[in-house]
């Protein structure tokens, strides 16, 4: 299999890549693979084989995929997935599987779609980023050895000591949006993994971005709204406001941001803007 590179992250999947590995041996003749140490690493490894390779297959969850995917939008190169992440959320949206075979076929037909990413200020994000509560959810996280158990853990924690942030958009279109909430997250595809569906009627094709605003509510409510994330009905929950928009400016008291699920650290203002049709994956 010619004019195709793996990339896999090792620390993804419960560290856990060797049986992919092996399966990927059997399946190909030496395939062109490279264990990734770090995202340094990833990018080093795509420009070394950027004009012999068409479509490059991250291998882990939703921080590798954004880590590939930042050197291939706006190149022609297409971006394939085999899900190996604790959430998965790009990969499910995108009809990515643990099916190594139905994946090889689908990089054998090479059919290809282009989808919208976005961009906070200079830093790209191609799922759901997003800043308050779950940035600060973020940031606890990855002092732990992760998992969704962790997730849920850190969440309540976390959801005790909150304090809501400030955000002041600069558009007099949105100044009536202004206000303290919990969280605000910006959402090019609706889920942010585990089919958590905190924009249930997101789309990558619409050059759109959802912006997410999330008023705080009492603990008792937290498990109604995750229900309603889970049943895809997050829409009309009294306490989301969503903002449809090609591009969008704001202030937010805090440095504490998400993308893709990888804590960040960005200073405001805060410039969201989407890259319409900037990234080809595999269909
Ligand atoms: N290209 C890369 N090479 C090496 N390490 C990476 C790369 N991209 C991200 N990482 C690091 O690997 C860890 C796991 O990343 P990733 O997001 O892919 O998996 P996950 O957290 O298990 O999945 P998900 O985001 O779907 O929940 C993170 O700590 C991240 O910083």
């Amino acid at each position: 299999m010619e004019n195709v590179a793996f990339i896999i992250n090792p620390f993804s999947a419960k560290k856990n890549y060797q049986p992919f590995l092996d399966s990927l041996k059997k399946a190909v003749r030496n395939p062109n693979f490279y264990i990734s140490e770090s995202i340094e690493g990833t990018e080093n490894f795509i420009q070394q084989n950027f004009y012999k390779t068409d479509v490059f297959v991250a291998v882990g969850g939703d921080g590798t995929i954004s880590s590939v995917a930042k050197r291939l939008i706006n190149t022609g190169k297409i971006l394939a997935i085999f899900p190996a992440g604790s959430g998965n959320g790009f990969s499910n949206e995108n009809n990515f599987s643990k099916n190594l075979e139905e994946l090889l076929d689908k990089i054998k037909a090479k059919k290809w779609r282009e989808i919208d990413t976005f961009k906070v200020n200079d830093k790209l994000s191609i799922n759901v980023s997003g800043t308050g509560f779950d940035g600060k959810v973020v940031k606890q996280f990855e002092k732990t050895s992760r998992g969704f158990k962790n997730y849920i853990q850190v969440s309540i924690k976390t959801f005790f000591s909150y304090k809501p942030i400030k955000v002041k958009f600069s558009s007099e279109e949105f100044k009536k949006h202004d206000g303290e909430y919990l969280m605000l997250n910006v959402a090019n595809t609706r889920q942010f993994g585990n089919n958590a569906y905190i924009a249930p009627h997101a789309s990558t094709i619409d050059g759109l971005a959802e912006i997410v605003l999330v008023k705080k509510f009492p603990l008792y409510y937290g498990a109604l709204f995750a229900a309603r994330m889970f049943s895809k009905s997050l829409k009309e929950d009294q306490y989301v406001t969503y903002l449809s928009v090609p591009e969008i400016e704001f202030t937010v008291d805090t440095q504490d941001w998400h993308l893709d699920g990888e804590y960040n650290e960005i200073d405001s203002p805060i410039h969201i803007k989407v890259l319409p049709k900037s990234l080809k994956i595999l269909i």
